[in-house]
């Protein structure tokens, strides 16, 4: 992406655009030790199966009634679902063609590698089936790439917009790793840009709310919620209550976290769930901000960002909350020894 940019300098690009290649690398990389091609198809079909999702989700359907009838987007989601699955089966074969023709000893040690090796599981109580195997890749393709990239499109927004914001991240980075790589121990010293990234995750986390099935009926002040009723309690209410964060609930204020999550919430601790809360939390969260925090500091080395007058506000939530039209910034070179 660094190396496309330079071709770029004092031109407008859509950062958006730009982070979904490189999360879609990451995680290619890092889970299933492929590259961002080999799993394009899969990234393409989730997206369409996504919006298919999004579109539904809110609507209510009569049990039962599915078996006899089925919608004309039920239908095309379980088409696309099929696609998924068989791609999934492709590159499960290649790992394993790859150890019966004896190129590698093991299914690998990465997350895909994990599933395959459970998946072969020769004991039938721990062999993973193969629909949870599909349904892994599926979550973690999805989990691991939408979301960091709303997360980056929208930090860089709010840097573009609040340039004091910018110039004291970018300090912070020089100071800690000059021009030189980001490093493990560097990055956990990355005190003003974890205020930043918390800031950010409160007004425009990429997920909204924490969908749950209510196990058996329960009283929550006047209302009474049955078993089995679908719920989707929304975080983003929390993250933009008056009462928890103040009257400035709705301004970009870092600061407001400067003496760490604990102190900002005033001890509350389910007042900032931007990963969820409990043991359904994110198992991604660490991985999700090492990758933001080298993506940042990496862009800040390197470049100030303004935002361009091509920009128009219009969050819009598609599973996750991403900007409809993207955010297009100008980037100029810090002309340092990159
Ligand atoms: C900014 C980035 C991210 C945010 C804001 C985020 C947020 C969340 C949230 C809110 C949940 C649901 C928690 C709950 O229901 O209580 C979740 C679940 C999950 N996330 Fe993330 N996530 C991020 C990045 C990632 C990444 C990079 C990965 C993978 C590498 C990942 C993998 C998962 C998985 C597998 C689950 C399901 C956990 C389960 O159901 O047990 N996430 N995430």
């Amino acid at each position: 992406m660094l190396e496309k940019w330079k071709g770029q300098e004092g031109q407008e690009i859509e950062v958006f655009q730009e982070f979904r290649l490189l999360t879609s690398e990451v995680i290619s990389k890092t889970a299933f030790g492929s590259s961002y091609l080999e799993g394009e198809k899969i990234f393409a079909l989730l997206y369409k199966l996504k919006i298919l999702v999004n579109l539904n989700m809110s609507k209510t359907t009569i049990p039962f009634i599915n078996k006899l009838w089925k919608s004309t987007d039920l239908l095309e989601s379980e088409k696309l679902a099929k696609g998924i699955q068989d791609c999934v089966i492709k590159i499960v074969k290649k790992r394993e063609d790859q150890v019966v023709n004896g190129e590698a000893d093991s299914f690998g040690n990465d997350f895909f590698g994990l599933l395959v090796d459970a998946y072969n599981d020769l004991d039938e109580k721990n062999k993973l089936s193969l629909q949870d195997l599909v349904d892994e890749c599926k979550t973690f393709y999805i989990a691991g790439q939408e979301t960091v990239n709303s997360l980056l499109g929208w930090i860089v927004l709010h840097l573009a917009i609040y340039g004091d914001w910018q110039e004291k991240a970018r300090r912070e980075v020089i100071d800690i790793f000059g021009n030189q790589n980001p490093h493990l121990e560097g990055i956990t010293k990355l005190k003003t840009m974890t205020m930043i990234i918390n800031e950010t995750l409160r007004l425009y986390g990429p997920s909204n709310g924490l969908a749950r099935t209510v196990a058996r009926e329960v009283q929550l002040g006047k209302l009474v919620l049955p078993a089995k009723l679908d719920i989707l309690p929304l975080n983003i209410g929390l993250h933009r209550d008056p009462h928890l964060w103040g009257d400035n609930v709705h301004l970009f204020k870092p600061e407001r976290f400067a003496d760490g999550i604990a102190k900002a919430t005033n001890y509350t601790a389910a007042a900032f769930l931007p990963f969820g809360l409990g043991p359904r939390s994110c198992v991604g969260m660490t991985f999700a901000t090492i990758e933001t925090k080298i993506a940042l500091s990496m862009i800040l080395q390197r470049y100030t960002i303004t935002l361009s007058p091509a920009y128009v506000h219009s969050p819009i939530l598609i599973l996750t909350v991403r900007p409809q039209h993207g955010i297009q910034v100008i980037i100029e070179p810090l002309h340092n020894n990159f």
